[in-house]
Order: structure tokens, then sequence, then C-alpha cells
């Protein structure tokens, strides 16, 4: 049975909660007044069912549904995890909480998306505030892993122990934020660079435009992989953080910032801001930028993953445990996924060369399944290809689902030979792929016999696949 979150708020962030926690296979169940919320949730959830399984190479869970409940109490009852999502105002989340609380399970957690409350503030005076915690999030909720875990001082340890594994489960990175404090530490963070922003353009020193380029041509790209500490102490040179600081530290008593001055947020700035926003960014709606950003963190989260660095290294390991074992059916379905944004071509579809990946891709994992495995190659063998022959039939476009059906059609001593084909989620022919590969020894380079038991397995299946072959031959010929 699928474990069920109940999401109180469906906005901006609560409907990526709720999109994330649905594509991680939870029962979704939701509270909001707005009678737009179900539509405004289902263009996040489709944004996301588009780019969330992009991330990774194994099947994802089965999603669950999204339901929609007329009173926080029908959303609550048998959740799990209930995450509030509803505007920063305190009274209001206070109000809710004690709604929850009157209905909820006593081993629930419950959780705010605030941005600056403290928890203490909402564990105050709540009829069990052991069980209330700040997980806040980061807009795109279903793409970004990090979700500042703020306990304070009332959570109870079972319901920090809890909370942590349940965002761990679903992909998520929870920064534990061991004191509380205003505006937790990204928000800290993000406040000082927005003030020193929102200075620069009032000053007429920068536009909105000049500003998010010296973001995103610079230092935004060393951020998202090394973090300013890391990407300072290289900076130091060989000689490190200790020269860097050296240099830079008197900087600071200098008037490089403005520090914590916030200007006034008079109607003559908002109008200023907002009239440079429309000229940088108003050619384009709120849809396609979100699609855009969505594309380009795939795009940095995958680059990411490859290099195992940063972010990338935790959707790697999440990865690597939706792994599961192919089974016995007859083909083995040796890979199932989404095309993801980085394989499209100058056409618009899959490039040739990611259906050589692709069928790589179901070779290692039918070599897996016979016990040519990672231990098996660390301990010195494993199959190498010599001869494919492959042929597109249909286009694949960016954000299909596809898999391939895997048959060893013949498997005697150091020789293997595969026929995979690739197919769309309705079953339509992608492509075809006949593979010939060697066994080898990783040290000689060469071909040599597979241990027995890699070879029983493998002509174990070649006998069970060539009948199935045969027999669907003869089925396809009337
Ligand atoms: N927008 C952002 O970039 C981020 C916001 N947050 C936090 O997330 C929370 C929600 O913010 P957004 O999603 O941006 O706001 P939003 O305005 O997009 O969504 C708030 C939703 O709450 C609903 N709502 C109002 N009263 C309610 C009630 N009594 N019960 C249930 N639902 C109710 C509204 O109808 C609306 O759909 C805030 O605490 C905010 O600080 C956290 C991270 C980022
Ligand atoms: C502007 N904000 C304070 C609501 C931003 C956040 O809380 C996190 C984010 O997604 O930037």
């Amino acid at each position: 049975m699928k474990q069920v979150a109940a999401i109180i708020g469906g906005g901006v962030i609560g409907g990526g909660w709720a999109a994330r926690f649905a594509l991680m296979g939870w029962e979704v169940r939701v509270f909001d007044p707005d009678p737009e919320a179900q539509r405004k949730i289902g263009a996040v959830m489709e944004n996301a069912t588009r780019t969330l399984p992009m991330l990774y190479e194994n099947p994802m869970p089965t999603p669950g549904g999204i339901s929609y409940h007329g009173s926080v109490a029908d959303a609550v009852a048998g959740a799990v995890w209930v995450q509030e999502s509803v505007p920063e105002k305190s009274g209001l989340k206070l109000q809710v909480f004690k709604e929850i609380q009157d209905i909820c399970d006593v081993d629930a957690v419950l959780a705010s998306s605030t941005s600056g409350f403290k928890p203490s503030e909402l564990q105050a005076g709540a009829a069990r505030p052991g069980q209330i915690v700040v997980a806040h999030p980061f807009n795109p909720v279903y793409l970004l892993p990090l979700v500042e875990l703020v306990p304070g001082p009332a959570a109870a340890p079972e319901t920090i122990d809890r909370a942590k594994a349940i965002l761990t489960r679903i992909g998520m990175y929870p920064l534990h934020v061991r004191a509380e404090i205003d505006a937790h530490i990204a928000d800290r963070f993000l406040e000082a660079v927005w003030r020193e922003a929102l200075w620069l353009v009032k000053d007429g020193l920068a536009t909105t435009e000049e500003i998010d380029n010296a973001i995103r041509y610079g230092f935004g790209l060393r951020w998202a992989q090394m973090g300013l500490f890391e990407t300072y102490r290289v900076a130091g040179g060989e000689a490190g953080m200790r020269h860097f600081m050296a240099q830079f530290g008197p900087c600071l008593s200098w008037p490089w910032t403005r520090l914590t001055d916030v200007p006034d947020f008079t109607p003559a700035l908002v109008d200023l801001i907002a009239e440079q926003s429309d000229a940088q960014s108003g050619q384009s709606t709120i849809r396609e930028l979100e699609r855009l950003r969505d594309n380009n963190l795939v795009a940095i989260l995958r680059a990411l993953k490859g290099q195992e660095a940063a972010a990338g290294r935790l959707i790697l390991d999440h990865d690597a445990g939706l792994r599961r074992p192919l089974g016995d059916g007859v083909p083995l379905v040796a890979v199932r996924r989404t095309v993801p944004v980085d394989w499209a071509d100058v056409n618009g579809h899959m490039n040739e060369g990611r259906y050589g990946q692709v069928f790589s891709d179901a070779s290692e994992a039918l070599m897996a399944h016979v016990g040519a495995d990672r231990a098996y190659i660390d301990a010195g063998m494993s199959y190498f290809t010599a001869e494919t022959n492959m042929k597109y039939l249909a286009e694949t476009l960016v954000g299909e689902s596809f898999y391939v059906e895997t048959r060893v059609m013949f498997g005697e001593g150091k020789k293997l030979r595969l026929w995979h084909e690739m197919k769309r989620a309705d079953g339509t022919l992608l492509a075809t792929c006949d593979q010939f590969l060697l066994h080898v020894s990783l040290e000689t380079r060469r071909s040599c016999a597979p241990l027995p038991e890699v070879a029983e397995a493998v002509e174990r299946l070649a006998a069970v696949h060539r009948e199935s072959a045969h027999a669907k031959k003869e089925t396809d010929h009337g």
C-alpha cells in the first residue's frame, strides 16, 4: 500500500511537494481553498512529470495519485507526512497546525515550508510540539534536492530521524540546520544577495538583466558545484584558504557592500524593477520560463551526476537505490527510462549516438543479470562488444518513456549474441540492435572463457530466449 503525504496549501511550493511525493510513488492528498488549486497543481505536475524522470537512468516508482479534499481533516487523516505550504503569515500557519494536530496521526511528521519563521514559533502552544519541524525547500521542489530541516528546540529525535529518512527516500538532501535562526541558512544568504541587487537597480548602477548576467556567466556556475568556501579555497591558489583570506579579508571593511541596509520598497522601486524585468523576460510566459529553467536544471544536474559531484552525487546514489532485478520475464526488460533533454540533437530528437548508449546500458544490465556484475568486472573479467548492427525505425523525442527488451540469441563459451528491441511506452518499435560480444580477461585484454556460473546462466537464457524468438516469428508470420 502506498504511503500518504498530505499537502496543506497547494501553491507554487505545495504544488512542487505534491509532484515530488506523487512521482516518488506516494499517494498525495491536497487541501487548498483556492478553486483553481487543482488546475495550478496540474500544471506543476505536468512540468515535474516531464523532467524529474530525466534525472534517473533507472525506472522510477509507479506514481501515486493526487486527490483533492474539502478540509484539512479530510486531507490529513492517515498521512505519514504533512507538509504545510500556506502563505507566509504566522497567525495563519498556527491556525493550520492546530487544525492538523486535531486529526493527524501522532507519529506523522508535520513539516512547514516556511522561508523564515523559526520552528519554535510554530511549536509554541501546539498540542504535540515534538512532531513539528521546518522543512524548507527550494523552487522547483520537484527538481532541487535541498531541504533545510530545522527541528528547533522541541522536535522529538524520532521525528527528526523519520523526517531525514523520508526526505532522503524521495530524493532530497535534508540539510540539518542545528540552531534555529531567522530565515535559516540559505534564505539569509539569498536575502543578502537580493538586498545588494535591489540597491544596484535602485541606484541605477545595473539593470536586472546585467545582474542576472553577472550571476549566470560566472559565480553562479561555480556555486552549483563547489559552493562558496571550496570555491574560495581554490581561489587562494596553492596556499589555499589562508592566502585567500589574507588577500581578500581586508576588503570586508572596504565599502564593497551595502551590508544590512535595505532600500525602501517604494512603488517607484517596484515599478523600476518590474519594468526592467518585463523588458528582460516579458517576451516569454511564466510557463515557458519554467520549462527553460527545468531543462537547464536537468542538464546541469545530469552533468554533475556524470562527475559524481555535489547534487549529482546525491542523484546518483538515489538512482542506484531505484535499481531492481530484471526478473524472469522473456524477453528481459533490460532498460526502462525517459529521454533526457541533453540527449536531443539539432533535429530535435534523440541523437543516434544515444541509441548506442541505450543498447550498451541494456547489455550491461544483462551482464549483471548473468553474474558478470561490478564485482566480476573488478575481479578482472568482462564482456566487450565486437559488433553491432542498429536500425532506427521511428523517432524518439525528448521526454518520451521507453523500454528495451533483450534476448540472448546465442551464448556459448566466450561468444554472446544479443537482440535488443527498443520500444516506446505504448509498444511502438523504435529501434533494434543485433549485438555480438566477446568475453575477455581485463588483465590480458584478450578473449577468454567466462567463469562456469556466468557461462551456465548465459546458456540457460539462450535456450529459453531462442525458443521464445522462434515462437514469436511463427506468430508474426501467422
Ligand atoms: N515561493 C517560493 O519561492 C518559496 C516559498 N516558500 C514558502 O512556502 C510557503 C508557501 O509559499 P508559496 O507556495 O510561494 O505561496 P503561494 O501563494 O503560491 O501558495 C499558497 C497557497 O496556500 C493556499 N492557502 C491559503 N490559505 C490556506 C489555508 N488556510 N489552508 C490551505 N491552503 C491555503 C493558497 O490558496 C495558495 O494556493 C510559504 O511559507 C513560503 O515562505 C518556501 C520556499 C520557496
Ligand atoms: C524568496 N524566498 C524567500 C521565498 C525564497 C525561498 O524561500 C527559497 C527559494 O526557493 O529560493
